[in-house]
């Protein structure tokens, strides 16, 4: 039977624990068999303790409610989750070829082509959230991963929120792929994921980030003031697109909607080599 037709609550005896595939925050990510449907899991432990001393339960609770009912070939699915007195089980797909992350370093940076079709499917899974009234607004190379077919997987749900109103949040971590708004601490809404999405083409195309500077308030200058160049090898078209993305006013920046008709993104064939 499949991971979809169980009728009962799960439980670890339901598992075939394996390898670690990833450590995170809060626990970490094994690969698993699930007894039954005999299909590969990715298998997220997270230790209650430290999700209750932190405060994040409730963004967990948030993250897998979200989660657990998105249906995209571009987002990692959950297949659903449980949980014993110590830990939270969060049971997902397993993506086979490991992080975008991960194959960015290996190879320095991607082609047009290949960079094309990664953003083409995350523009697709972003376009999604969005009409579900969902921002991811955490969109980076760590947070996308690679299947058993190349395709892409956007996964990580920590920080989506339902978009319902201007949202204030404050962020820890990389600044690399926050927006003005954010990190001016003013109202953000889900053209930070817009944003977002520009960087990440920047960074495939060139092997790193456009805003990268070893000093934090260097960074900080060089996104409030949408300072950044293209190496010689960027097309005009990447060009085109990742400029539309990376404006500093929200008006200006393009909708999500228009940056998925753009020309350089038109027939990409929709899977990572
Ligand atoms: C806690 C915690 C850890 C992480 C980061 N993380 C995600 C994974 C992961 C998931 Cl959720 C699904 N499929 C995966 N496949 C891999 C993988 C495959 N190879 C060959 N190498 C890796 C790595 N990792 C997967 C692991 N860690 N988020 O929260």
């Amino acid at each position: 039977s499949s991971l979809y037709k169980r009728k009962k609550e799960w439980q670890t005896s339901d598992f075939d624990v394996g390898k670690h595939l990833g450590q995170g925050k809060f626990g970490n990510v094994y690969l698993a068999r699930e007894k039954h449907a005999r299909q590969p899991v990715a298998l997220k432990i997270l230790i209650k303790k430290e999700l209750l001393d932190a405060k994040v339960a409730k963004f967990l609770k948030r993250e897998v409610e979200i989660h657990a009912h998105l249906r995209h070939p571009s987002i990692l699915r959950m297949y659903g989750y449980f949980q014993d007195d110590q830990h939270v089980y969060l049971v997902l797909e397993c993506a086979s070829q490991g992080s975008l992350y991960g194959k960015l370093e290996k190879r320095g940076r991607f082609d047009e082509m290949t960079t094309r079709q990664c953003i083409y499917q995350m523009a697709n899974a972003l376009s999604y959230l969005h009409t579900h009234g969902i921002i991811h607004r955490d969109i980076k190379p760590e947070n996308i991963l690679v299947d058993g077919k190349g395709k892409l997987k956007l996964a990580d749900f920590g920080w989506a929120v339902h978009d319902r109103r201007p949202r204030r949040t404050t962020f820890c971590g990389t600044l690399d792929y926050l927006p003005p708004e954010m990190i001016e601490n003013k109202t953000h809404n889900a053209k930070v994921d817009v944003w977002a999405l520009g960087v990440l083409a920047y960074e495939l195309l060139v092997g790193k980030p456009p805003f990268e500077h070893s000093e934090y308030g260097d960074t900080y200058h060089h996104i409030v003031k949408v300072k950044f160049t293209f190496p010689d090898h960027v097309s005009s078209l990447a060009r085109d697109f990742i400029s539309l993305a990376l404006q500093y006013d929200i008006r200006k920046r393009s909708h999500l909607s228009d940056l998925v008709r753009h020309p350089w993104l038109q027939n990409t064939f929709k899977s990572v080599s």
